[in-house]
C-alpha cells in the first residue's frame, strides 16, 4: 500500500518530501529527481530552495521532468522546458547540463520518445519521481486510457486538460493538442514515486487513484503497482478518501526508523 500522509497545508507537504529529497542528496550527491511541472510540486521547490540557501549541495543533482508540450518554440514561456528552467533550475541554483526535457520539437519529434528513454536508462534511471494528478486522473500527460506499461511517446490532450491548462496561455485555443509524455511503464521504473495533490478539485481524481481499481481508465492508479509510493494531500484533496483515518493512523503510529 501506497504511505498517504495528509497533511494541514500544501506548504507543510512541501517541507516534509523537501526534507526527504534533501536528506536523500547529502547522503548520495549523484541524486537523480524526477521533475514535474503544474502548480502542485510549486510548496516542494519552494521548501529545496531554503535547503539550498542553507548549504544543501545540488551541484551533482540530476534532473529528468516529465513532460513536454509539442510544437512550442523552446523559449516560450510555458513550454515545460521554460518552466522547469524558471520553477526548478535557475532557483535550486542545478548544472543546467544536468536538467534533462523531452524534446518537443516537432521536426524530430518521431524519435523523441526513444531519446528520452535512452538518455534516462544511461543515467541510471530515477530516484524520486514528483507526481501531480490531473483532474481527470492523468499521470505526466498521461491520459485516461494510456497503457499502463507505455514509454515516453507522443499523446493527444483531452480536453479537459487543454481546458484545465487554458490559464496559462493567452487564449484556449493556444494550448498545444499534443505532448510527449514519459509513459506510465516510464514512471513506474523510478524508485520512489512521491504524488502530490492539494485541493477539492482533485479529490475524485485522488480517490481514484489511491483506492480505485487498477485501470488505464484512471491513469494515476498505476501507483498502486508500484513497490514505494508517498501520497501527500491536504485535508480537501483527501476528501473522498474511504480509508483516511486509518491512513492517519498509520502515519501517526509510524516508526521512528521509517522514512518516507
Ligand atoms: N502535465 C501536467 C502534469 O504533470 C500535472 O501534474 C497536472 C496537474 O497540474 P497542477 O499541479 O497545476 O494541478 O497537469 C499538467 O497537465
Amino acid at each position: 500500500m501506497a504511505e498517504i500522509v495528509i497533511v494541514d497545508n500544501p506548504e507543510d507537504g512541501g517541507e516534509l518530501v523537501a526534507r526527504h529529497i534533501a536528506a536523500q542528496i547529502r547522503a548520495r550527491p549523484e541524486f537523480t529527481l524526477g521533475v514535474a511541472t503544474g502548480s502542485t510540486p510549486l510548496p516542494v521547490y519552494a521548501a529545496l530552495r531554503r535547503e539550498c540557501d542553507a548549504g544543501l549541495d545540488v551541484s551533482s543533482v540530476n534532473a529528468f521532468a516529465l513532460d513536454e508540450y509539442v510544437g512550442l518554440p523552446d523559449d516560450h514561456p510555458e513550454s515545460y522546458r521554460s518552466v522547469i528552467r524558471r520553477e526548478v533550475t535557475e532557483p535550486l541554483g542545478l548544472d543546467p547540463t544536468r536538467v534533462h526535457v523531452p524534446d518537443g520539437d516537432e521536426a524530430t519529434i518521431e524519435t523523441a520518445g526513444e531519446r528520452y528513454e535512452a538518455l534516462l536508462a544511461a543515467n541510471g534511471g530515477v530516484d524520486l519521481q514528483l507526481l501531480g494528478i490531473g483532474t481527470d486522473g492523468h499521470v505526466g500527460f498521461n491520459e485516461p486510457g494510456s497503457s499502463l506499461a507505455s514509454a515516453t511517446r507522443i499523446k493527444t490532450l483531452t480536453a479537459q486538460t487543454r481546458a484545465d491548462n487554458a490559464r496559462f496561455f493567452d487564449s484556449p485555443e493556444q494550448v498545444p493538442t499534443h505532448c510527449i509524455t514519459q509513459g506510465i511503464g516510464t514512471i513506474l521504473r523510478a524508485d520512489h514515486l512521491v504524488l502530490l495533490a492539494f485541493g477539492d478539485g482533485k479529490a475524485d481524481a485522488v480517490a481514484g487513484a489511491v483506492e480505485g481499481p487498477v485501470t488505464a481508465s484512471v491513469p494515476g492508479s498505476c501507483i498502486q503497482l508500484h513497490r514505494h509510493v508517498t501520497v501527500v494531500v491536504d485535508e480537501p484533496a483527501a476528501s473522498r478518501l474511504e480509508r483516511s483515518d486509518y491512513y492517519r493512523w498509520v502515519y501517526e503510529n509510524k516508526p521512528h526508523w521509517q522514512g518516507l
